[in-house]
């Protein structure tokens, strides 16, 4: 049966849940699952702003077909290849067999390699093409590496909507609640887009804010992203959001404390170090063993904060794995802008920390805080006071800010 909602007097979200599904692109956790969005406009002419997945590629079909009734389906706007949005491609082009299909240069060489053989159904279109629907005309803007190449946004330039690909997107399943002003945002779905967008797109900063630009300029009355709730009002509180992520501004002076350790020595360091902040009053720490918290809700982390300390035992001469594929991480998605602290642990040949300031120094805008500490297998009371120290430096780099 169809389960499909009004965004306005003629479009309609089209898309399911997978509630399922534990692991997004296979690598991030989903406790609460993930929508694939969808949204037909029935207008003179009916158009499809992206497919779905093929897991929810049922719901998504009857959906269509409630809809549409004995209507064709004319048009197909593809915004994004990727295979979470265009594996239903196949399958709507054998049920839709004139449906014509608008999208990038590129999605069209990206449908070719995903095999779907609709090369004679194609328009491409370029940056700031229009088309008209009948009442609906809409402009496409071409949001390369947001985050796939072959991406693009198309702005309904008679209702202000903005089908936005992947871009304002977030982890997390519908539960009916379809728009964003339905839900308790900041208790409830905050954490999660932060994640999504942190884990997902923010390599691509720069592209990113090109997209904003082009976006600031359009009167913007809703956001349909590909994942995630629809938004209709407080826009400002989401665009501001993503100028924040893409920018590589942290949202909030803060300490993200991530700790290694086998023993139990690091982990009290890092219990000391957060001790002492919040003795000094700063208790906006968020604290995580790096050997049972997902790398992507690390990261999501160190993007929220404006300070760090990485705490490390020494491994094989190397970094603790976890702790090396945090550092590898932040740096692959161009984290920048931090101030960090850096304390290693290891009982013949100490080297964590140092190897930690190396990925540092790679990374863009990083200050290291020179009050670092050794620990040579246990804290001792001078080892204990220098994370004292560290707590102090911390507290002095956020008022100097
Ligand atoms: C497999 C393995 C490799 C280690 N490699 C090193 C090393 O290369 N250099 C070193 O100084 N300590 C090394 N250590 C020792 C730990 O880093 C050290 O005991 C540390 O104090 C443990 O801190 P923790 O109590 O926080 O786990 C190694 C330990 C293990 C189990």
């Amino acid at each position: 049966m169809q389960c499909v909602r009004k965004i306005t007097d003629d479009l309609y979200f089209v898309g399911a849940n997978d509630k399922r599904l534990a692991l997004f692109e296979n690598i991030h956790p989903l406790p609460n699952g993930t929508s694939y969005n969808s949204y037909l406009l029935l207008d003179e002419k009916t158009v499809l702003f992206d497919t779905a997945d093929w897991s929810v590629s049922r719901q998504f079909l009857e959906n269509i077909e409630y809809l549409l009734g004995d209507r064709p389906l004319d048009y197909l706007v593809v915004g994004h290849m990727e295979p979470d949005h265009g594996a239903s491609i196949h399958e709507v082009l054998l049920r839709y067999p004139k449906v014509k299909i608008i999208c990038s240069n590129k999605a069209s060489m990206m449908m070719n390699q995903f095999g779907f053989d609709c090369q004679k159904r194609v328009k491409v279109v370029k940056e700031k093409d229009t088309m008209s629907f009948g009442k609906h005309e809409v402009t496409f803007y071409m949001a390369p590496m947001v985050h796939w190449p072959e991406v693009m946004v198309t702005f309904d330039n008679t209702n202000g909507v903005l089908f936005s690909a992947d871009a304002f997107g977030s982890f997390g399943s519908l539960d009916g609640k379809l728009f964003a002003d339905e839900v308790d945002y900041d208790r409830d779905w905050i954490e999660e887009a932060r994640r999504y967008y942190t884990n997902i797109v923010s390599k691509y900063g720069p592209q990113v804010q090109k997209l904003l630009a082009k976006a600031g300029g359009l009167p913007i009355k809703y956001i349909c992203p590909l994942h995630g709730l629809v938004w209709r009002k407080d826009l400002g509180y989401f665009i501001d959001k993503y100028d924040k992520w893409s920018k590589y501004e942290p949202e909030e002076q803060g300490v993200l404390i991530a700790y290694a350790s086998m023993y139990g020595d690091t982990e009290c360091a890092a219990n000391i170090l957060a001790n002492e902040l919040c003795q000094k009053g700063i208790t906006n720490i968020a604290m995580y063993d790096v050997s049972k918290t997902h790398i992507s809700y690390l990261i999501s982390d160190a993007f929220k904060y404006s300070h760090m300390a990485l705490l490390s035992v020494t491994y094989n001469l190397k970094i603790f794995p976890p702790m090396n594929s945090f550092v590898e991480d932040m740096a692959a998605l161009n984290l920048q802008k931090r101030t960090v602290a850096v304390v290693e642990n290891g009982t013949w040949a100490p080297q964590a920390g140092s190897l930690i300031c190396e990925h540092l120094d790679e990374m863009k805008e990083m200050t290291v805080l020179n009050e670092q500490c050794t620990i040579l297998s246990s804290l001792n009371q001078s080892t204990y006071d220098e994370i004292c120290g560290i707590a102090d430096a911390i507290v002095e780099s956020m008022k100097a800010e």
